[in-house]
Order: C-alpha cells, then sequence, then structure tokens
C-alpha cells in the first residue's frame, strides 16, 4: 500500500512579514487511517506538539496554525527521505529537498553518465595540462565536461585556506562536494589537485558509488 508522509511542524517562526514553518519530524502513516480523509480534505496535516496522534478531531487540529507539506510517496522514496533529514549544527529544520527533475533525466537529455575524474600528482606534475586535455577530447566527443582545478578554485570558493595538512583536507573535501554536485548534474566532473593524502581522496570516492568515481594519478614526466 501506499504510504503517506507527513511533515509535522509544531511552530512558526517569523522573519520579516513571512512567516514559515519549522518541520521537526518525519513520519510515515497509511492511507486507511482517519488521516487520509484530512489529508485530502485539506491538502495538509496541522499538529500541536502536545499532539502527536493522527487521531485528533479536524476541527481541534484546524485551530492549529500552521501547514504542513504532504508527500505521497513509495516506502522507498520514504526511507531515503527520512535518512536524508539531518541535523545541522544547531539547526534541526535543515533537510534534503529533490530536484524537481531527476539525476536520469538530465543524463538522457545531456547523453551521458555525470561522474567525477580526480586527478591528483604532483605540483608542477602536469595535472592542469592532463584535466585540460581531457576536458578538449571530452568537448570534441560530444561530452559536457568542467575541471575543477586547485589553482583556480583557491581564487575563490577556497581562498580562506592555506595549505597546512587541516587546509587541504578541507580543500578537497569542498572540491569534492562540488565536484558531487557537478556530477549529479549530469557533467563529467574534472577536479586536479595535489591532493597527497589518500584519506582525503577517498573521502571524496566515499561520497559517489564507486563507479562514478575515476582517481588518476599523474606522475610527473
Ligand atoms: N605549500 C605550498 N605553498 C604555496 N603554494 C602551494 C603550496 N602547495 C601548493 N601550492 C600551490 O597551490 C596550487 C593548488 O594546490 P591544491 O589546491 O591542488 O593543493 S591541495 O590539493 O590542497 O594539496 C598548486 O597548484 P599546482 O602547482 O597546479 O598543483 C600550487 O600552485
Ligand atoms: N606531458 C608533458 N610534457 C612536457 N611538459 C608538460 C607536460 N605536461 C605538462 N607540462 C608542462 O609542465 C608545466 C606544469 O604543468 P601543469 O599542468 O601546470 O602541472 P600541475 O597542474 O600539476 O601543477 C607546464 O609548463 C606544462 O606546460
Amino acid at each position: 500500500m501506499e504510504n503517506l508522509i507527513a511533515v509535522l511542524v509544531v511552530q512558526q517562526r517569523r522573519k520579516a512579514s513571512a512567516c514559515f514553518p519549522i518541520l521537526v519530524q518525519v513520519m510515515a502513516i497509511s492511507t486507511t487511517t482517519y488521516t487520509s480523509k484530512c489529508f485530502r480534505d485539506a491538502g495538509g496535516w496541522l499538529m500541536s506538539r502536545e499532539d502527536r496522534s493522527f487521531g485528533g478531531e479536524k476541527s481541534e487540529l484546524s485551530k492549529l496554525s500552521t501547514f504542513i507539506k504532504l508527500h505521497s510517496l513509495s516506502q522507498r522514496e520514504l526511507k531515503t527521505r527520512e535518512l536524508k533529514m539531518s541535523t545541522v549544527g544547531n539547526s534541526t529544520n535543515i533537510f534534503w529537498q529533490e530536484s524537481p527533475i531527476g539525476k536520469l533525466e538530465r543524463q538522457k537529455l545531456l547523453n551521458q553518465k555525470g561522474c567525477v575524474v580526480w586527478i591528483t600528482g604532483l605540483s608542477g606534475s602536469g595535472k592542469s595540462t592532463l584535466a585540460c586535455s581531457l576536458s578538449r577530447e571530452l568537448f570534441t566527443r560530444g561530452k559536457l565536461s568542467y575541471v575543477l582545478d586547485g589553482d583556480n578554485l583557491r581564487h575563490g570558493l577556497n581562498k580562506d585556506l592555506g595549505f597546512k595538512a587541516e587546509d587541504r583536507t578541507e580543500n578537497i573535501r569542498r572540491v569534492g562536494e562540488v565536484a558531487k554536485l557537478f556530477a549529479d548534474a549530469g557533467l563529467i566532473s574534472i577536479a586536479s589537485l595535489i591532493s597527497p593524502y589518500r584519506k582525503d581522496r577517498d573521502a571524496c570516492r566515499a561520497m559517489l558509488p564507486d563507479s562514478n568515481f575515476i582517481e588518476a594519478r599523474q606522475a610527473s614526466f
């Protein structure tokens, strides 16, 4: 049976003139419960912190002030959504927002598979040259790539970082995250960084399915 996912909202926060809900919990309920009628009628669900059951009268519920988002999801999607809810810093209301267009659709549009090619090697070993040649070669074959070059990224995104071990780790983590997003967008993301520590490269690899992360070591020519 299809499951419904209800996002419970217990309070509102005011910011400027706008009210926006604070998301506190995601819960699955069966479509056979009383609530499914409420969902249909109201197109959403209202619930107080005190009333955590789904059995309350609709009239009571409608006294409450805020809005609940409702999605009809498969069990699998539901699990994914629940897993993607996370606490970031002190915030408990940060959750993953799905894109209306899926990765597979983007890949189909571009006629290619998004992935990360990670080129590691010493400074001056030829990483950037290799990354640019690869990008050009892919382009001539009708494949869209983008080079994430360590030098370039240190001009902007990573300009606050130096070359201590922990700064390199953070540099590589950030580039890994960007590369992952580009791969998700359907691009062939070519990262060219010294990335001297295996653990940092492995952490980037772990962000993606194995077959989507290709590591290449540029030996000095
Ligand atoms: N220790 C030190 N001091 C000063 N400058 C340095 C240092 N290490 C690297 N570089 C220069 O920074 C460029 C980018 O480095 P990366 O971001 O790829 O390094 S790392 O992956 O974070 O280790 C790197 O670019 P490439 O020479 O293209 O590798 C260097 O120009
Ligand atoms: N295969 C190669 N043969 C000869 N020279 C190369 C080769 N690859 C790169 N170079 C030269 O070496 C220098 C450093 O290359 P670069 O790609 O900037 O290295 P990195 O990005 O690793 O610092 C550049 O002057 C480049 O033209």
